[in-house]
């Protein structure tokens, strides 16, 4: 049996080259048959046997499966890739009558489901999560070139998410049971996938938090900006090509499709369209086997195809919003390394009271090395903030005001007229 393992640009397959050893039972043959009949019949036995020894049988994993991954070969990939050197020169195939399908048994009787537990520990072990983006020149190529892919070097976590305690944990209970409920999806005939929708004013963490729930569970991201895609099959491609246990992010969901328009047009540039995309969603995604994770963020919840809204599509709506006391206290431990600050209490009673994203407190935060600079130009920010805030109040108010005024002028006009008519 010889193995080998060839290399292209696109694409490898794997090859298991087999020898089939054959036998000849040489006492088949029953009494009674003459002596010239018997060595005839052992002369064509011997003919067939030595044509057999050097048949080779060649076995190929192919990278995918029609138009789905093989697990197989991904799993034979990740560990033979460990395993095979130069000297490697057995595999050994059997499919027992007992058993549904046939084995691989490495020499020493390593068979497919411990490469696949194998391979999945390599690379639990090994496993940095990663960034894919769509690159353009594979949409056109084969499906493993259609992402390419970056270290996700994030450092956002759930401890360093400012949000309130007890969203992180409603989300973190929200994805350990999704990850647990495997075979529940499995029994119940549905495709393993949960969907979040995160919405909110730029800068309060939509992005951060993905960031997080990626580093949580160690999957990796597909960020898909629709904007690049032309046509609904395009889509398709993209979704078919991406691996289990991932988050598929989807930004700005209501500026990168046209969600009203759920028909393509041929005048249109891009056609992507979002029943396309739901339709892949729970079509494609059913026939697959991983747990896939699919984010969409906007800043405009209300501009939203309520088709995305309507319960059963999207698991979870998360409203990212404005900093609260709570997230500068998680903010500034993380930034500053304090817990406490003699202006900490004016800050946060300040930030209860004034529109200031997290972005922006970060982003005073990570000014200067020393806290009671930072302290004091976040308290100066947040004041002038304030004064802004009243600022427009009142001028809101005023406009109010004017347009009671002019409204009341009007109808007291309107009044000496109709009077008027009547004395004339
Ligand atoms: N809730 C938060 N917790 C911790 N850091 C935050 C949070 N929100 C914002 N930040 C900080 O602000 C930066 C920008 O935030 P982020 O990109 O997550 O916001 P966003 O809501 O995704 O914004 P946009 O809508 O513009 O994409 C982050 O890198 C992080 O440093």
């Amino acid at each position: 049996m010889l193995m080998s393992k060839y290399t292209t640009t696109a694409a490898y397959s794997i090859f298991v080259s087999v020898m089939l050893y054959q036998s000849v039972a040489k006492e088949l043959l029953p009494d009674g048959v003459s002596d010239g009949l018997k060595r005839y019949v052992r002369r064509c036995f011997c003919y067939l046997s030595s044509l057999v020894t050097t048949t080779k049988l060649t076995m190929i994993i192919p990278e995918t499966d029609g138009l789905v991954k093989n697990e197989i070969y991904e799993a034979a990939d990740i560990y033979l890739g460990g395993k095979i050197n130069p000297t490697t020169r057995r595999l050994r195939l059997s499919k027992p009558k007992t058993e549904k399908n046939c084995k691989i048994f490495m020499e020493n009787n390593e068979e497919v489901p411990y490469i696949q537990e194998k391979a999945k520990s390599i690379l639990d072990a090994r496993k940095t999560v990663k960034l894919f983006t769509v690159n353009d020149d594979g949409l056109y190529d084969s499906y493993s070139n259609v992402w390419t892919s970056v270290k996700f070097d994030h450092p956002s976590t759930f401890n360093t998410l400012a949000l309130h305690p007890e969203l992180k944990k409603v989300i973190m209970n929200d994805l350990d049971g999704f990850i647990n409920r495997k075979n529940f999806y499995k029994e119940t005939g549905r495709a393993w996938k949960h969907g979040y929708l995160l919405y909110g004013p730029p800068g309060t963490g939509k992005s951060s938090l993905i960031a997080a729930m990626a580093n949580y569970l160690n999957f990796d991201i597909y960020d898909l900006d629709l904007t690049q895609l032309t046509r609904n099959p395009e889509l398709r491609t993209i979704m078919m090509s991406m691996a289990d246990n991932s988050i598929l992010v989807v930004e700005d969901i209501d500026c990168s499709i046209d969600l009203a328009d759920r028909t393509p047009s041929a005048y249109k540039k891009h056609q992507v369209t979002l029943s396309a995309m739901l339709n892949f969603i729970d079509g494609i995604w059913s026939t697959c086997g991983g747990g896939r994770i699919i984010i969409f963020t906007t800043n405009h919840k209300h501009k939203i195809d309520p088709a995305l809204l309507r319960p059963g599509r999207m698991d979870m709506h998360l409203n990212l919003s404005y900093c609260t006391p709570s997230g500068f206290k998680i903010l500034a431990s993380n930034y500053l390394k304090v817990e406490h600050h003699p202006l900490f209490d004016s800050i946060e009673n300040l930030i209860s009271n004034v529109e200031v994203t997290p972005a922006e407190v970060a982003e005073k935060l990570t000014k200067n090395d020393t806290t009671d600079v930072v302290v004091e130009e976040l308290l100066d920010f947040l004041e002038k903030k304030k004064i802004q805030r009243d600022e427009a109040k009142a001028v809101k108010k005023n406009e109010g005001n004017e347009t009671k005024d002019d409204k009341e002028k009007e109808e007291k006009s309107n009044k000496e007229d109709s009077n008027n008519k009547d004395d004339e």
